[in-house]
């Protein structure tokens, strides 16, 4: 089949940083810097990214990265990178078993050295990677879910997508039990889940919900009312006659919670015409709910591009929902932005 092992190494390489990560939650000392976009970046975002790129650079070696962070903070800052280096080198050698398949980093130098390597500028040509090391940095702050994501795209088109969600319950139906989730897709080959703790098993198979009527119907936003508009997404829920409350989540838990039937529809509308959604921000996500049997437009009703760079230039906001309650959906949606000048 396919892409077995790109959707095999993108699995493992997630669980690899997802022990950093979860390192890094469970522990008071989060390293946070604010980005000159006023977004935070932890310690926990850049060595998962490193863990994630060295892991794909050694099992393609020739293939490009688009990753969301850079080393330029840790240069600067000698007590921050020893701290990065020091987790990175924990969940090294707790995954040492699998060194043979994803490699090692060796110092300091090339750790920063695989996290700049995820600069490349995307587009429409060739393979690249797509990777954010920790989706909801503010969620992942609150102790709330976040998402590690990791997508493969060929000539622009999204063919492996991969997300860790070490929050999420493993039973959705019992949310006290264990958590942590991993979820991956392979185009045309159907979406699987497996506890994040088992990276080596077999997934099962994963469908959307089979709800289609909208008074049963349940949507997701996010938490971040910068992010996506809540009042609109309200009076949309409304129209289609959703009485359900929103459930409301970080990251692309989002996307993973729909793919796996809790919740139908996942909306993110724009709050402002400038904002330029990230590809990192999607490309996993969606493939994974496109192959549990639904559709992913943005507003407008178009196809995301990821071919476009590092953003998702000729789109705006996602309309994410079950197969049969898509076309429905986006008439509302875009009933409700009429006057936003869509
Ligand atoms: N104005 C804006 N509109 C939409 N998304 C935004 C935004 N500002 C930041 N984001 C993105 O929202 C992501 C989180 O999504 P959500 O709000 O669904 O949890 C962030 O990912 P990171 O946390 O990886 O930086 C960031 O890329
Ligand atoms: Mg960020
Ligand atoms: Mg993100
Ligand atoms: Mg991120």
């Amino acid at each position: 089949m396919p892409y077995t092992n790109e959707r095999r190494i993108a699995e493992l390489a997630i669980h690899r940083a997802s022990i950093l990560t979860e390192r890094v939650y469970n522990s008071q000392v989060k390293g946070t810097i604010t980005k000159g976009d006023k977004s935070p970046v932890t310690i926990a975002d850049l060595g998962a990214q490193a863990l994630i790129i060295s892991s794909i650079t050694h099992a393609f070696p020739e293939d490009s990265i688009v990753g969301e962070e850079d080393s330029s903070h840790l240069r600067a800052d000698r007590p921050k990178l020893d701290l990065v280096w020091g987790l990175v080198q924990d969940s090294l050698e707790a995954t040492k078993d699998q060194t043979s398949e994803l490699g090692d980093i060796r110092d300091d130098e090339e750790m920063l050295a695989a996290i700049d390597k995820g600069n490349h500028q995307g587009g429409s040509v060739g393979r690249i990677w797509a990777l954010d090391p920790i989706d909801g940095t503010l969620g992942f702050l609150r102790g709330a879910q976040y998402a590690i994501c990791l997508g493969l795209m060929v000539d622009g088109k999204v063919q492996v997508g991969a997300l860790a969600c070490p929050n999420l319950p493993v039973d959705p139906g019992a949310p006290g039990g264990k958590e942590g989730i991993l979820l991956s897709a392979v185009r045309g080959q159907g979406a699987t889940m497996k506890p994040l703790s088992t990276p080596f098993a077999q997934g099962a198979p994963i469908s959307m919900s089979s709800v289609t009527d909208f008074s049963k119907a349940r949507f997701c936003e996010g938490v971040e009312k910068g992010h996506s508009s809540h009042s609109e997404q309200a009076s949309i829920a409304k129209s289609l006659g959703i009485t359900a409350p929103a459930i409301q989540m970080d990251s692309q838990a989002k996307y993973a919670s729909i793919s796996r039937g809790v919740g139908e529809i996942y909306l993110r509308l724009p709050v402002s015409l400038s904002y330029e959604e990230k590809i990192w921000d999607h490309v996993a996500g969606s493939l994974i709910v496109e192959e549990a049997g639904g559709v992913v437009t943005d507003t407008y009703g178009n196809e995301l591009d990821f071919g476009q760079g590092r953003t998702l230039k000729t789109n705006k906001g996602i309309v994410a929902a079950l197969r049969a309650l898509h076309p429905a959906v986006l008439k509302a949606v875009q009933e409700e932005l009429k006057g936003f000048k869509l």
